[in-house]
C-alpha cells in the first residue's frame, strides 16, 4: 500500500471511530430524552393531580398558589432539560455525516510530542468524556488551522499566547462517513477544497464556509476587539459569509452572554433575509434578529402614513428622468440624505422649544375632551430647561389626569346606562359581589364605572402613546418656517413644495422616512435600544450619512460590524460620507478590506473588474471558466430567439439557476413577458421571500448579495446603461454570476464593455 493510501485508511479508520462514538452517545442521549420526555408527557397529564387547591382562605389562596408555581417550575425545567437534549442530538446528527474537516498536528513549545487536533463544526468527547475527539471550529486552538501554513504558529487563550510548530495540515471531505477527498496543505486553506466549494451549482440558500475561511476572513471573524469594524471588499470576497460566521464564532465565545436576540443583522432585500436564514442553524446556531432597514423603521411610524420603499425610490430614479419634479426630487434626496438636513432637524426642534408643536384634539363621541390648543398652552407652559420628551411625558400625566376628571363627569351621563344594559353577566355579578352594603343604587354606580373606565381605556392608552402629538403636521412645518437662519440647498423652495404635497398625503418618500423617524424620536424620546449587543449591517455601501448618524443614536452602546462595496454603491446619493470610504468621518473604528473575489471564475472576475469603480483592488481566485459572452443582436425582433437560446445553452451546460437580471422593474417585467409561455420563468419583486433553481428575472436591486449559475444581462447596451451613474449597477448585475456571463446587446455596446480588453470575452454576432 502506498503511503498516502496507507495515511488515508488510517484517517478513514478513525472516523470509522468517532462515528461509533456518535452513534453510542446518541443512543445514550436519545434513551434519556426519551425517558425525560415521557416525564414531561406524564407530568403535563398529571399536573392538577398533584397541586393542591383550596381557595377558601386567602392563606390557602397563597397555598394553592405556591403549589401550581412548583409543579409549573418543575414542568419547564424538564422541558428545558429536554430541549437542550434535542440540539445535542442535532449536534450529533450533523456530525455523523460529516464529524471534521480539518486536521492540523502541532507540538506546543517544550514538548516532545505532536496533538492531533480534528476541527469540526461542534466539539465532541470521548465517552468517558476526557480527550475532543472534534474541537469546534471556534475554539481558541483551532485559529491555528485558518491563520497558519505548517511551520511555527500560535494561538491565543484567555491564559495568554501558546507557541509551538504546526507539522501537519490536513483537510477532508468526509459525507455520510466516507473520507471523499483528503489533501495536506500548504500556504493557505485548501485551494482544491475551496475549488470543489466554488464550483459547485448555485443554492437557492447559502452555505456555510467554516471548512474553507482564508486567513484574511479569519480576521473578520475571530476580531473582538472593535467596537466599529468596517469591512470593504470587492463583490463575492465572502462578506455576508464572513458575516454570518462570524455571528456563529460571537454566539459560541460569549455564549452565557450573547444570545441570539442580542444581535441584529440588517439585510439589502427580504429575497437576502431568507437566502442567508439557513447559515446559522446548520452551524447550530440559531437564527438572529433579521430584518431589512424598511421594515424597522415602519415599526416605529403610524400606519396610517405610507413609506416608499427604497427600491420604489430606485425605481423612480431610474425611470422617471423626464418627469418636471426629477431634478427638484434628485436634490431633495441629496439633501435629505445628508448630516446637513441632520442639523436642520435639530435646528427646528431647537424652534420647537420655544413654540410651533402641533397637537390633536382629544375627542371621544366626536366631543373635545381636551382641545390642541389647551395641550399645547400646557406644553409650552413647562420650565424652558425641560428637554421636549421629558415634557412631552409630563404633558401626558397631565392628560391622564384630565381625562380621569371627564371619565368621572361621563359616568352620569345617560349614554352610560344605555352601555350598562349591554354588559355582560359577568360584569353583573362582579358589581353584585363588590357591592358590599347591598346597596342598588351602588351596584349601578360601579356597573357605570365598568363601562366609562372601558371606553377610557382606548384613549388613554393613545395618550401613552402620545398620540395627541401631531409629528406629521409638525414635521410638515419644517419645509415651511423651519429653515430661518440656516443655510439651504437653492432649490429649498421646490423641494418644500414638493415634500408638503407628500407629506398632505401621509406619504413619506424613502429619503424622508429616516430624518422623520429621527424627528420623531427627538419629539417623543428615542429608546436607545441596549438590548441590541451587536449589530451586522450588509450591503452598507447603500445608507446614506443620515441614515448612518440615526443607526449611530439609536444603537449608542452596540458593536457593530459593517459590511459592503463601494463599487457595488448602487443609491449612488448615498456614497457620500458612508464609512466604507476610507478617511470618512468614522472616529474610532477598524477597517478590513478584502479583495480577492471567491464567487466567480477568474474569466468573469478579470471581465467584471475592467469597470468596477476600483479596479486596481480586485483580485480573481484561480478557478477557471468560459470567457464572458456578448451577444450582438441586429433588431428587437432577434431578441426573444437569441435569449431563449442562451438559455438552453447554459441549461445543457448543467446552470441550475440562471437569473436575467435587468436594470429596473419595469425591463423585468418586459422580459418576463417575452419568455412567459415559452419557458418556466420566475418574476422576482420586491414581495418574494425567497426563491427556488429554476430561471429568474429580477431587477439588480433585488439581486444584492446573491449568486446565480449563471447570469444574463438581457439589455447591454448604450440605451439602458447610459450614464457613469450606471456604472455600480452594471457591476453589481454582472458580479452576480458564478460561473457564466452572458451580455445581450442591441445595437452598441454600454461603454462600460468598451473599456474591457476584447481578449477578456467572447464577441458574437447573432445569425438567429
Ligand atoms: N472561504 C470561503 N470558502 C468557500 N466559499 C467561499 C469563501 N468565501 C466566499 N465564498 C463563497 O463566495 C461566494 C460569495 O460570498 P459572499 O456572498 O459572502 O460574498 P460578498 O462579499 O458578500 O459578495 P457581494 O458583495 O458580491 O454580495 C459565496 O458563494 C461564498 O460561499
Amino acid at each position: 500500500m502506498s503511503k498516502e493510501a496507507n495515511s488515508r485508511a488510517n484517517e478513514q479508520k478513525r472516523v470509522d471511530f468517532v462515528i461509533d462514538e456518535i452513534n453510542q452517545k446518541a443512543q445514550q442521549l436519545y434513551t434519556k430524552s426519551k425517558g425525560l420526555q415521557e416525564d414531561v408527557i406524564e407530568l403535563r397529564k398529571t399536573f392538577w393531580d398533584d397541586v393542591k387547591i383550596n381557595l377558601d382562605e386567602p392563606d390557602d389562596i397563597i397555598e394553592t398558589e405556591a403549589s401550581m408555581k412548583q409543579q409549573a417550575e418543575l414542568l419547564a425545567q424538564r422541558e428545558q432539560i429536554h430541549g437542550i437534549m434535542d440540539e445535542q442530538l442535532k449536534t450529533l446528527k450533523r456530525l455523523k455525516d460529516s464529524p471534521y474537516f480539518g486536521r492540523i498536528d502541532f507540538i506546543e513549545d517544550r514538548e516532545t510530542e505532536a496533538d492531533s487536533i480534528y476541527i469540526g463544526i461542534n466539539s465532541m468527547m470521548d465517552h468517558e468524556d476526557e480527550n475532543f475527539l472534534i474541537y469546534d471550529w471556534r475554539a481558541p486552538i483551532s485559529s491555528l488551522y485558518y491563520d497558519f501554513s505548517p511551520g511555527l504558529a500560535s494561538y491565543e487563550t484567555l491564559d495568554g499566547t501558546i507557541s509551538g510548530e504546526i507539522t501537519l495540515k490536513r483537510q477532508f471531505i468526509i459525507r455520510q462517513g466516507k473520507i471523499k477527498g483528503m489533501f495536506d496543505t500548504g500556504v493557505t486553506i485548501g485551494d482544491e477544497l475551496l475549488q470543489q466549494a466554488l464550483g459547485n451549482n448555485a443554492s437557492s440558500s447559502m452555505k456555510n464556509i467554516v471548512a474553507t475561511i482564508q486567513q484574511e476572513q479569519n480576521m473578520i471573524i475571530r476580531n473582538e476587539r472593535s467596537s466599529l469594524l468596517i469591512v470593504q471588499g470587492v463583490a463575492g470576497s465572502g462578506k455576508t459569509s464572513a458575516a454570518l460566521q462570524r455571528i456563529a464564532y460571537l454566539m459560541y465565545r460569549y455564549r452565557e452572554k450573547l444570545h441570539a436576540d442580542n444581535v441584529v443583522m440588517f439585510s439589502p432585500n427580504p429575497l437576502f433575509s431568507s437566502y442567508i436564514s439557513n447559515v446559522l442553524p446548520e452551524l447550530g446556531e440559531a437564527n438572529v434578529r433579521q430584518t431589512t432597514f424598511l421594515d424597522y423603521l415602519k415599526d416605529k411610524i403610524d400606519d396610517s402614513i405610507t413609506i416608499e420603499s427604497p427600491f420604489e425610490q430606485m425605481e423612480y430614479v431610474l425611470t422617471q428622468k423626464e418627469s418636471n419634479s426629477y431634478q427638484t426630487r434628485v436634490k431633495g434626496m441629496d439633501y435629505k440624505s445628508s448630516i446637513a438636513f441632520m442639523k436642520l432637524i435639530d435646528d427646528f426642534l431647537t424652534q420647537l422649544e420655544e413654540d410651533g408643536l402641533h397637537f390633536k384634539n382629544i375627542t371621544f363621541q366626536k366631543r373635545i375632551l381636551i382641545s390642541k390648543e389647551d395641550i399645547k398652552n400646557y406644553f409650552y407652559s413647562l420650565n424652558k430647561e425641560i428637554s421636549i420628551p421629558n415634557k412631552m411625558e409630563i404633558v401626558v400625566k397631565w392628560l391622564l389626569k384630565e381625562l380621569q376628571n371627564h371619565q368621572k363627569v361621563e359616568k352620569d351621563k345617560d349614554w352610560v346606562m344605555e352601555q350598562v344594559e349591554l354588559l355582560d353577566k359577568e360584569a353583573y355579578l362582579k358589581a353584585h359581589y363588590e357591592d358590599n352594603d347591598d346597596d342598588v343604587s351602588m351596584e349601578e354606580d360601579i356597573l357605570r364605572e365598568a363601562v366609562v373606565k372601558r371606553f377610557f381605556a382606548r384613549i388613554k392608552k393613545q395618550v401613552k402613546q402620545f398620540k395627541f402629538v401631531h409629528v406629521l403636521a409638525t414635521y410638515y412645518k419644517l419645509f415651511h418656517e423651519g429653515t430661518v437662519n440656516v443655510d439651504v440647498p437653492s432649490e429649498w423652495g421646490q423641494i418644500a413644495v414638493q415634500t408638503s404635497k407628500n407629506l398632505s398625503n401621509r406619504f413619506l418618500t424613502w429619503e424622508d422616512a429616516t430624518p422623520y423617524v429621527y424627528f420623531q424620536g427627538k419629539l417623543l424620546g428615542d429608546n436607545a435600544d441596549r438590548s441590541v449587543r451587536h449589530l451586522f449591517v450588509d450591503e452598507a455601501q447603500d445608507y446614506s450619512a443620515f441614515q448612518y448618524a440615526y443607526i449611530k443614536h439609536i444603537f449608542p452602546y452596540t458593536r457593530m460590524t459593517l459590511l459592503g462595496d463601494i463599487n457595488q454603491a448602487i443609491y449612488s446619493l448615498a456614497t457620500k460620507e458612508n464609512p466604507l470610504v476610507p478617511h470618512s468621518l468614522e472616529s474610532s473604528h477598524e477597517r478590513i478590506t478584502l479583495t480577492k473575489s471567491y464567487r466567480s471564475t477568474k474569466q468573469i472576475v478579470e471581465f467584471t473588474k475592467k469597470f468596477a469603480p476600483g479596479e486596481e483592488l480586485i483580485e480573481a481566485f484561480e478557478r477557471e471558466g468560459n470567457l464572458p459572452k456578448v451577444i450582438q443582436v441586429n433588431e428587437e425582433s432577434q431578441k426573444r430567439e437569441v435569449l431563449i437560446h442562451v438559455i438552453e445553452e447554459l441549461q445543457d451546460k448543467g446552470n441550475e439557476t440562471i437569473a436575467i437580471i435587468c436594470k429596473t422593474l419595469q425591463e423585468s417585467k418586459e422580459i418576463y413577458e417575452l419568455l412567459h409561455g415559452q419557458l418556466p420563468v420566475h418574476m422576482i419583486n420586491e414581495e418574494t421571500y425567497s426563491f427556488t433553481r429554476g430561471l429568474l428575472v429580477l431587477p439588480i436591486y433585488l439581486a444584492k448579495g446573491i449568486e446565480f449559475d449563471g447570469v444574463i444581462i438581457p439589455n447591454a447596451s448604450d440605451q439602458y446603461y447610459v450614464e457613469e451613474s450606471d456604472r455600480t449597477l452594471f457591476y453589481t448585475a454582472c458580479t452576480r454570476a458564478m460561473h457564466e456571463l452572458v451580455l445581450i446587446v442591441e445595437g452598441e455596446p454600454c461603454f462600460f464593455i468598451d473599456e474591457v480588453q476584447r481578449n477578456t470575452y467572447e464577441l458574437i454576432q447573432s445569425t438567429t
